[in-house]
Order: structure tokens, then C-alpha cells, then sequence
């Protein structure tokens, strides 16, 4: 219960609706308990007034009786309509506050979730699964509005139902009530029980329809491999498993369902019967009237749902406590990569220099990157080669700050990137990813990630500048042209060239091209470099590759392996080495590797 503190700002906020909500309730359930009291009157003026209407001998005064009682029975009828009209209007108030008040605040958690998980570091991304991180976004949210809304709703009205309700009881007999309430508590409990078992029952199935739709997702986009290497009855099977476990467990739940309803009017009967029962011996010997034992039984129907809910809301509150505490888990998780209390604003020139790093991958204790040290100077092109897994990537991810080193300095015209602001140093320097991502989203859109205020001229610059604008212009809606699942199907070369222009766009000082044209043939590749050329004249370029540029101009190459700089200068520096870098140029003379290119 502790973990739903977490939710009481959301309360404070919407504080005005959850006042008016309990008000509404409250007055509601103020019009509604005047129907038991008005048919008590209504049944007391029968029993009195019948026998005086048998006395009667003469038929005029039968008919006049008639007539008379008629109008007060239209009276109690016409109040009692009115009294629920306006039971009814303050109920549906009291939805409009409260169910109203539970959606802005799932929207707000939602939000609060979000931009945290937003502000978390790669790291925590690595360490939790991406359906976990869904699912609290999600399905935990979910429960916890079931809480701030349906529960806090059913809650109030029971409570207020059973004060009110009870406190009348009371002023009719005493004993009756204790009587007629002493099974509601057994279906309460009844209720929480069976709700928990429903429940179980449901994660289960939720969780294998999660697994069937996941298998489904994944043989469509996996149809070709499915297809090729004729494996479409084994997947059939696979599902069929899969839908089997489904259909068992919706069976299982369908069984406890239909007992559910049945055991619950049986409990409800038998209140009713004990009521009507001990009230009838107490109308015998005097102490109640017939009036009441009628309000008896309708204050017991109306108590019944109260009742019910008592097991429901418990199990609501039990299941949201423990999805605020996933949610919490995550919330309570600072960043470990956020801007210093000292982040200075900067304009960067583009300086780059590595002091005696080191850098291990926190969750697997892998060590990508080894006492490194590294000096690039304002405006240089480096070329960082090496075997698959030295280090490479790593570190580009160090640069923009993905990641900090366990040991070292990673710093930015001579300044330790830690105390640059992050936003500022990101916002400076752009980065081509290695694996390429592009949004659902128009060609035009995505380019313009990297500069959202950039006009289509800009962006068409920066197309051209990464070869991939007579591409666009080859789409029959040209930059316009949707990309994603319903839009239409880019290669790779196009993706990485279109993730180009995005990096070009931003203007920085500095750029990292991880490994971004690994697709594209050597035709545009010459290209793109030819344009790079130009772009890049007075900028900082670190271009990871495992090919060889001989084109381009590098004022140093560097040779990782196993985190380690193990050859560096100049192309005709490395190639007098005689080492990995003449080895692998060799190969690209010979024309056994693909990975050198001129
Ligand atoms: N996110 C990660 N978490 C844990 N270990 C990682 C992670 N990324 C890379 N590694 C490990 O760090 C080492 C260096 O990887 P890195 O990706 O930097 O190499 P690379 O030179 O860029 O390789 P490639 O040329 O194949 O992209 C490898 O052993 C790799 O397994």
C-alpha cells in the first residue's frame, strides 16, 4: 500500500474533482435511500388503511376511498420516480468527476514515465527488456488508474451507502440488522477470493496472447527466412502450440466465470430469505412493520453491490499497489549519464581528446576500450579501422557521451565532457549510427530530425550532400514519400545515406560516421565522399569504416584492436608498418577483400 503514496500529488492536483466527486457521491447516495423509506410508508398506509376500507358497507365511499388512495399511491410513485432521477444525476456527476479525475492522472503518470525513461541511459536500456519497459508504461498504468478512479469511486459509494443504509437499519430493529448483514461479509470475502482467482487466471492468458501475437509478429517479418528454408509448417505447429495453451486457459476462466454469477445470486437470495424471514417473525410479534420488512428487503438488495465491491475494490487496490511498485522501480532510477550541477554551455570548436581511458560495458564486464589515448585537433579528419568488436564503436558512444569511462578523460576543445551540458554537447555534435533507424514518418521528417526548424531547401541540401537526393526525387511523392511499415521500402544504402543527411543537417563542428556506408556500392560511395569532402573542410570527421578510404585525405588512421591503438598515422605512415592496415590494403590491390575501396 506504501508504493500508492507515490500517487498523492496526483490527488493534490485534481484535488477540486475528487471533492466534488465524493460531494456527488455523497448525494447521490442521499436520494437514493428515500425509495426503502417511501414504499415503507406506502406498504404501513396499505396495512392501515385496508381494514377500514373493509368496513365500508356503502359503495359510493368505497369508490371515493378508491379514488383517494389512488392519488397518494400516483404521490409515492412520482416522488419515488423524481428521488431516482436525481439519485441517477448525481451518480453520473460523480463518474464525470471521479472516472475524469483517473484519466488525467493516467495521463500524467503515463507522461511522467515516459520522459523519464527518456532522461535513463543506454545502459538501463540494455539492462531491461523493451516489453517490461512497455508493459509499465502500459498495462501497470492501467491498474494503478483502476485505483485513482473505478476503486476510490466503488469505495466511496460503498462506504457511504453502508453508513447511511446501516444507520437505518439500526433505527428499525437492531436485531434484524444484525440478522440480514451477518452473511454479507462472508460474500465479500467470497468475492476477493474468486476476484484473485479470476485474475490469476487472466495474467495467464494475457500473457499467452502476448506470446502469440509475438510469434505471429515475428514469422511476418521473418516470412522470408520462414519461406526459404521451407519452415511454414513448423511455424504453423509453433503457433498452433502456442493458440492451444490460449484456448485451455480461456476455457479454465470461463468455468470460474460461470460459477461466479450463479454462487453470488445464491448468497443474495439467501440474504433475502434470512431477511424476510426473521423480519416476518418480528412483524408477527409486533416489533416491526410490514413497511418496514419491505424497506428491510430493498435496503438489503441495495447493500448487496456495496458488498460485492468491498471484495473487488481490496483486490483493485492489491494489484495497482503492486503495479505503482514496478512503476516506482523505474521512476526511482537516477540517470547515470545527466548534466553536472556545474554544466557549462559551450560552443565547441572541435578539439577531441582521449586521456588514458578506459571503458567497461557495466553488465557484461566487457573492456571495449583500454588505456586510450587519442588527440584530434579542430578541423581533422581521422579514419578509425580494426577487426570486428575492437572497440570502434564503443568509442563513438563515449564521445557523444552515451556511456562515461570507469577511468580516464573523455574531453571536448581541452574541457572534461562532464562539465559540458549535455544537451549542448549532443546538440554539437552529430552522430551516424552504425545501425540505422528511420521513424515512420516522410523521407523530408526524417531528415529533418536533426534540425526540426530547417526548411525543405535545407533539407534538400543535405540530401544532395549525402547522395540520396536523386533517389527521393525518383518517389512518386518525392521528400514527401512515407517511409515505415505502410510506406515504401528503402534499401540500405538509401537508409544510411538518408541517416547522412540527417547527421549533415545539424551543422555541427564535429562528426562521427560509425560505419554508415557499409552498404552502398562504390560508385556512390566515391560520391558521397567526393561531397564530404567539400562539407567537411573545416570540420572535426571521425569516420569509423572497415574499409579503406585511399580517397579520402586523412590527417591520421587509427588502428584499434582490443580497445588498443595498435597502428597510427598517416596512409603511407601505415602502410610503411607493414602491419593490419598494409595487410588489409594489400587484400584491397589483390582483390580478395571488398572491404578497401578507391
Ligand atoms: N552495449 C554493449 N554492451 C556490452 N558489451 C558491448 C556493447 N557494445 C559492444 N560491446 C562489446 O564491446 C566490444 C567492442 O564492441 P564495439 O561495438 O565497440 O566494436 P566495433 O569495433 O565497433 O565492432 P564492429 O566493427 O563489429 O561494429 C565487443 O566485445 C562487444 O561485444
Amino acid at each position: 500500500m506504501k508504493h500508492l503514496a507515490a500517487l498523492n500529488k496526483y490527488f493534490l492536483t485534481n484535488k477540486w474533482l475528487l471533492i466534488l466527486g465524493l460531494l456527488f457521491t455523497a448525494i447521490s447516495i442521499v436520494f437514493s435511500v428515500f425509495q426503502p423509506i417511501m414504499v415503507r410508508q406506502i406498504f404501513d398506509l396499505l396495512a392501515h388503511n385496508i381494514d377500514e376500507y373493509r368496513l365500508l358497507d356503502n359503495t359510493a365511499l368505497k369508490v371515493a376511498f378508491r379514488a383517494d388512495f389512488t392519488h397518494v399511491l400516483a404521490f409515492y410513485g412520482v416522488s419515488i420516480l423524481i428521488f431516482a432521477l436525481l439519485s441517477g444525476f448525481f451518480l453520473f456527476l460523480q463518474r464525470q468527476t471521479l472516472i475524469v479525475m483517473s484519466r488525467h492522472i493516467e495521463y500524467d503518470l503515463k507522461n511522467e514515465i515516459y520522459q523519464h525513461y527518456q532522461k535513463l541511459d543506454l545502459n538501463f536500456f540494455k539492462m531491461h527488456r523493451t516489453g517490461d519497459l512497455m508493459s509499465r508504461i502500459t498495462e501497470d498504468v492501467s491498474r494503478v488508474r483502476m485505483y485513482v478512479g473505478p476503486a476510490i469511486m466503488y469505495a466511496s459509494r460503498t462506504l457511504f451507502l453502508i453508513v447511511i443504509i446501516v444507520y437505518l437499519m439500526l433505527q428499525v430493529n437492531p436485531l434484524l440488522t444484525l440478522y440480514t448483514l451477518s452473511p454479507l461479509p462472508f460474500l465479500a470475502l467470497t468475492i476477493y477470493y474468486v476476484n484473485r482467482i479470476i485474475h490469476r487466471k487472466s495474467e495467464r492468458i494475457q500473457a499467452q496472447l502476448s506470446n502469440i501475437t509475438s510469434i505471429a509478429q515475428e514469422s511476418y517479418s521473418g516470412i522470408r527466412v520462414i519461406k526459404s528454408y521451407i519452415q511454414e509448417d513448423a511455424s504453423a505447429r509453433h503457433f498452433e502450440e502456442a493458440s492451444e495453451a490460449y484456448k485451455d486457459s480461456s476455457i479454465s476462466l470461463a468455468k470460474t466465470d460461470a460459477l461466479f454469477q450463479p454462487t453470488m445470486a445464491l448468497m443474495i437470495g439467501l440474504s433475502v430469505i434470512l431477511t424476510i424471514f426473521i423480519g416476518g417473525i418480528q412483524v408477527i410479534r409486533g416489533n416491526i412493520t410490514v413497511g418496514n420488512l419491505a424497506e428491510f428487503v430493498i435496503y438489503v438488495n441495495m447493500l448487496m453491490f456495496p458488498f460485492f465491491s468491498i471484495g473487488m475494490v481490496a483486490s483493485m487496490i492489491q494489484r495497482a499497489a503492486a503495479s505503482q511498485q514496478r512503476i516506482n522501480e523505474f521512476l526511482q532510477i537516477a540517470p547515470a549519464i545527466k548534466d553536472e550541477p556545474d554544466a557549462k554551455s559551450v560552443k565547441l570548436k572541435g578539439g577531441v581528446r582521449l586521456e588514458n581511458v578506459t571503458f567497461t560495458y557495466p553488465h557484461t564486464g566487457i573492456t571495449a576500450i583500454s588505456n586510450f589515448n587519442l588527440h584530434i585537433k579542430p578541423g581533422q579528419k581521422v579514419a578509425v579501422i580494426g577487426r570486428t568488436g575492437s572497440g570502434k564503436s564503443t568509442l563513438a558512444q563515449l564521445l557523444i557521451r552515451m556511456y562515461d569511462p570507469q577511468e580516464g578523460k573523455v574531453m571536448v576543445d581541452d574541457q572534461d565532457i562532464r562539465h559540458l551540458r549535455l544537451a549542448d554537447l549532443r546538440g554539437q555534435i552529430s552522430y551516424v549510427p552504425q545501425d540505422v533507424f528511420l521513424f515512420s514518418d516522410s523521407i523530408a521528417n526524417n531528415i529533418r530530425f536533426g534540425d526540426p526548424s530547417a526548411s525543405i531547401e535545407t533539407v534538400q541540401t543535405a540530401a544532395r550532400q549525402a547522395s540520396v537526393e536523386k533517389d527521393i526525387l525518383g518517389f512518386n511523392d518525392g521528400f514527401d514519400t512515407a517511409i515505415g511499415e505502410r510506406g515504401v521500402t528503402l534499401s540500405g544504402g538509401q537508409k544510411q545515406r538518408i541517416s547522412i543527411a540527417r547527421a549533415l543537417i545539424k551543422d555541427p563542428n564535429i562528426l562521427i560516421f560509425d560505419d554508415c556506408l557499409s552498404a552502398v556500392d562504390a560508385r556512390t560511395e566515391k560520391e558521397i565522399i567526393g561531397n564530404l569532402y567539400a562539407y567537411l573542410k573545416n570540420k572535426t570527421a571521425i569516420i569509423i569504416t572497415h574499409r579503406i578510404f585511399a580517397l579520402f585525405e586523412f590527417d591520421s588512421i587509427i588502428v584499434l584492436d582490443e580497445g588498443k591503438i595498435v597502428e597510427q598515422g598517416t596512409h603511407n605512415d601505415l602502410l610503411s608498418l607493414n602491419g593490419y592496415y598494409a595487410e588489409l590494403y594489400a587484400r584491397q590491390q589483390s582483390g580478395d577483400d571488398e572491404s578497401v575501396s578507391e
